[in-house]
Protein backbone atom coordinates (compact mmCIF):
# COMPACT_ATOMS: atom_id res chain seq x y z
CA UNK A 1 0.00 0.00 0.00
CA UNK A 2 1.16 3.30 -1.16
CA UNK A 3 2.86 4.84 1.66
CA UNK A 4 2.66 2.26 4.23
CA UNK A 5 6.09 0.98 3.54
CA UNK A 6 7.47 -2.84 3.27
CA UNK A 7 10.11 -2.65 5.96
CA UNK A 8 13.26 -4.75 5.95
CA UNK A 9 11.81 -7.03 8.38
CA UNK A 10 9.10 -8.06 5.96
CA UNK A 11 11.26 -8.71 3.01
CA UNK A 12 13.55 -10.76 5.29
CA UNK A 13 10.76 -13.17 6.55
CA UNK A 14 10.18 -13.41 3.08
CA UNK A 15 13.30 -14.31 1.59
CA UNK A 16 14.35 -16.17 4.61
CA UNK A 17 11.33 -18.58 4.38
CA UNK A 18 11.62 -19.07 0.53
CA UNK A 19 15.13 -20.03 0.96
CA UNK A 20 14.65 -22.68 3.18
CA UNK A 21 11.33 -23.56 1.51
CA UNK A 22 12.91 -24.17 -2.50
CA UNK A 23 15.70 -26.66 -1.05
CA UNK A 24 12.08 -28.92 -1.60
CA UNK A 25 10.66 -27.15 -4.41
CA UNK A 26 8.82 -30.20 -6.06
CA UNK A 27 6.76 -31.55 -3.06
CA UNK A 28 5.83 -27.52 -2.71
CA UNK A 29 5.20 -27.06 -5.40
CA UNK A 30 2.11 -29.94 -6.02
CA UNK A 31 1.62 -29.21 -2.11
CA UNK A 32 0.19 -25.44 -2.76
CA UNK A 33 -1.52 -26.81 -6.14
CA UNK A 34 -3.44 -29.75 -4.26
CA UNK A 35 -4.78 -26.91 -1.71
CA UNK A 36 -5.58 -24.58 -4.36
CA UNK A 37 -8.16 -27.92 -5.85
CA UNK A 38 -9.12 -28.66 -2.28
CA UNK A 39 -10.50 -25.21 -1.81
CA UNK A 40 -11.97 -24.88 -5.54
CA UNK A 41 -11.85 -27.53 -7.30
CA UNK A 42 -13.02 -26.18 -10.42
CA UNK A 43 -10.08 -24.39 -10.67
CA UNK A 44 -8.60 -27.54 -12.38
CA UNK A 45 -10.88 -26.20 -15.59
CA UNK A 46 -8.82 -23.45 -16.02
CA UNK A 47 -5.54 -25.15 -16.39
CA UNK A 48 -4.94 -26.28 -20.25
CA UNK A 49 -2.64 -28.63 -19.10
CA UNK A 50 -4.90 -30.26 -16.29
CA UNK A 51 -8.08 -30.45 -18.62
CA UNK A 52 -6.01 -32.66 -21.52
CA UNK A 53 -3.82 -34.36 -18.88
CA UNK A 54 -4.01 -38.21 -19.05
CA UNK A 55 -1.26 -38.55 -15.82
CA UNK A 56 -2.12 -38.42 -12.37
CA UNK A 57 -1.64 -34.83 -10.97
CA UNK A 58 1.80 -35.72 -9.10
CA UNK A 59 3.28 -36.61 -12.41
CA UNK A 60 2.19 -33.63 -14.17
CA UNK A 61 5.56 -32.11 -15.43
CA UNK A 62 3.77 -28.67 -15.58
CA UNK A 63 2.36 -28.22 -12.23
CA UNK A 64 5.65 -27.69 -10.79
CA UNK A 65 6.35 -24.37 -12.71
CA UNK A 66 3.67 -22.39 -11.68
CA UNK A 67 3.27 -22.91 -8.05
CA UNK A 68 7.41 -21.76 -8.50
CA UNK A 69 5.94 -18.97 -10.58
CA UNK A 70 4.02 -17.79 -7.75
CA UNK A 71 6.07 -18.57 -4.86
CA UNK A 72 9.37 -16.52 -7.03
CA UNK A 73 7.12 -13.47 -8.22
CA UNK A 74 5.57 -13.22 -4.52
CA UNK A 75 9.40 -13.11 -2.98
CA UNK A 76 10.36 -10.49 -5.81
CA UNK A 77 7.46 -8.44 -4.96
CA UNK A 78 8.60 -8.46 -1.46
CA UNK A 79 11.51 -7.25 -2.46
CA UNK A 80 10.37 -4.56 -4.54
CA UNK A 81 8.04 -3.46 -1.87
CA UNK A 82 10.69 -3.05 0.03
CA UNK A 83 12.71 -0.77 -2.23
CA UNK A 84 10.43 0.95 -4.54
CA UNK A 85 7.26 0.51 -1.80
CA UNK A 86 5.33 -0.70 -5.15
CA UNK A 87 5.49 -3.57 -7.39
CA UNK A 88 8.03 -3.23 -10.31
CA UNK A 89 7.18 -6.09 -12.52
CA UNK A 90 7.82 -5.07 -15.98
CA UNK A 91 5.20 -3.36 -17.95
CA UNK A 92 5.32 -5.79 -20.80
CA UNK A 93 5.64 -8.86 -18.60
CA UNK A 94 2.35 -7.32 -16.58
CA UNK A 95 0.73 -7.13 -19.66
CA UNK A 96 1.25 -10.68 -20.63
CA UNK A 97 0.59 -12.13 -16.86
CA UNK A 98 -3.22 -10.16 -17.08
CA UNK A 99 -3.43 -11.42 -20.21
CA UNK A 100 -2.92 -15.16 -19.53
CA UNK A 101 -4.96 -14.75 -16.52
CA UNK A 102 -7.75 -13.17 -18.29
CA UNK A 103 -7.85 -15.45 -20.96
CA UNK A 104 -7.49 -18.55 -19.37
CA UNK A 105 -10.46 -17.28 -16.93
CA UNK A 106 -9.09 -16.79 -14.26
CA UNK A 107 -11.43 -14.15 -11.81
CA UNK A 108 -10.45 -12.58 -8.65
CA UNK A 109 -11.74 -14.82 -6.09
CA UNK A 110 -9.05 -17.43 -7.44
CA UNK A 111 -6.39 -14.95 -6.46
CA UNK A 112 -8.18 -15.14 -2.74
CA UNK A 113 -8.07 -19.17 -3.31
CA UNK A 114 -4.49 -19.19 -4.34
CA UNK A 115 -3.56 -16.95 -1.75
CA UNK A 116 -4.99 -18.75 1.28
CA UNK A 117 -3.38 -22.21 -0.51
CA UNK A 118 0.33 -20.12 -1.02
CA UNK A 119 -0.11 -19.04 3.01
CA UNK A 120 -0.96 -22.50 4.27
CA UNK A 121 1.81 -24.11 2.31
CA UNK A 122 4.07 -22.32 3.83
CA UNK A 123 3.01 -22.51 7.37
CA UNK A 124 3.62 -26.08 7.03
CA UNK A 125 6.61 -26.29 4.94
CA UNK A 126 8.18 -23.93 7.52
CA UNK A 127 6.18 -24.46 11.27
CA UNK A 128 9.66 -23.21 12.52
CA UNK A 129 9.74 -19.97 11.33
CA UNK A 130 5.73 -19.35 10.62
CA UNK A 131 5.31 -16.08 12.89
CA UNK A 132 1.97 -13.55 12.35
CA UNK A 133 4.17 -11.40 11.11
CA UNK A 134 5.67 -14.39 8.95
CA UNK A 135 1.96 -14.29 7.46
CA UNK A 136 1.63 -10.39 7.41
CA UNK A 137 4.85 -10.22 5.13
CA UNK A 138 3.74 -12.70 2.47
CA UNK A 139 0.07 -11.39 2.28
CA UNK A 140 1.21 -8.03 1.93
CA UNK A 141 3.60 -9.15 -0.64
CA UNK A 142 1.07 -11.65 -2.56
CA UNK A 143 -1.55 -9.13 -2.61
CA UNK A 144 0.37 -6.07 -4.16
CA UNK A 145 1.32 -8.52 -6.77
CA UNK A 146 -1.93 -9.90 -7.52
CA UNK A 147 -3.45 -6.55 -7.42
CA UNK A 148 -0.84 -5.34 -10.23
CA UNK A 149 -1.43 -8.95 -12.60
CA UNK A 150 -5.82 -7.64 -11.96
CA UNK A 151 -5.23 -4.61 -12.81
CA UNK A 152 -4.19 -5.81 -16.36
CA UNK A 153 -6.41 -8.76 -16.78
CA UNK A 154 -8.23 -7.40 -19.91
CA UNK A 155 -9.01 -8.49 -23.74
CA UNK A 156 -5.02 -8.14 -25.29
CA UNK A 157 -5.11 -5.27 -27.68
C1 LIG B 1 0.31 -13.97 -7.64
C2 LIG B 1 -0.41 -14.80 -8.35
C3 LIG B 1 0.00 -15.45 -9.65
C4 LIG B 1 1.19 -15.44 -10.34
C5 LIG B 1 2.48 -14.71 -9.99
C6 LIG B 1 1.00 -16.26 -11.53
C7 LIG B 1 1.98 -16.50 -12.50
C8 LIG B 1 1.75 -17.14 -13.72
C9 LIG B 1 2.71 -17.28 -14.79
C10 LIG B 1 4.14 -16.74 -14.76
C11 LIG B 1 2.10 -17.95 -15.80
C12 LIG B 1 2.74 -18.36 -17.13
C13 LIG B 1 2.21 -17.57 -18.30
C14 LIG B 1 2.67 -16.14 -18.35
O1 LIG B 1 3.82 -15.84 -17.97
O2 LIG B 1 1.90 -15.29 -18.79
C15 LIG B 1 0.75 -18.24 -15.38
C16 LIG B 1 -0.20 -18.92 -16.13
C17 LIG B 1 -1.42 -19.34 -15.64
N1 LIG B 1 -1.94 -19.08 -14.39
FE1 LIG B 1 -1.11 -17.97 -12.94
N2 LIG B 1 -0.27 -16.77 -11.51
C18 LIG B 1 -0.92 -16.30 -10.39
C19 LIG B 1 -2.21 -16.57 -10.00
C20 LIG B 1 -3.05 -17.46 -10.62
C21 LIG B 1 -4.36 -17.84 -10.13
C22 LIG B 1 -5.03 -17.26 -8.90
C23 LIG B 1 -4.86 -18.75 -11.01
C24 LIG B 1 -6.16 -19.51 -10.94
C25 LIG B 1 -6.42 -20.37 -9.99
C26 LIG B 1 -3.87 -18.92 -12.07
C27 LIG B 1 -4.00 -19.71 -13.17
C28 LIG B 1 -3.16 -19.72 -14.27
C29 LIG B 1 -3.46 -20.42 -15.51
C30 LIG B 1 -4.72 -21.25 -15.78
C31 LIG B 1 -2.38 -20.19 -16.38
C32 LIG B 1 -2.20 -20.71 -17.77
C33 LIG B 1 -1.63 -22.09 -17.65
C34 LIG B 1 -1.94 -22.97 -18.82
O3 LIG B 1 -3.11 -23.35 -18.96
O4 LIG B 1 -1.01 -23.25 -19.57
N3 LIG B 1 -2.78 -18.12 -11.79
N4 LIG B 1 0.58 -17.74 -14.10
Amino acid sequence: MEGKGFTEEQEALVVKSWNEMKKNSQELGLKFFKKILEIAPAAQQLFSFLKDSTVPLEENPKLKPHAMAVFVMTCESAVQLRKAGKVTVRESNLKRLGATHFKAGVAAEHFEVTKLALLETIKEAVPEMWSPAMKNAWEEAHDQLAEAIKSEMKPSD
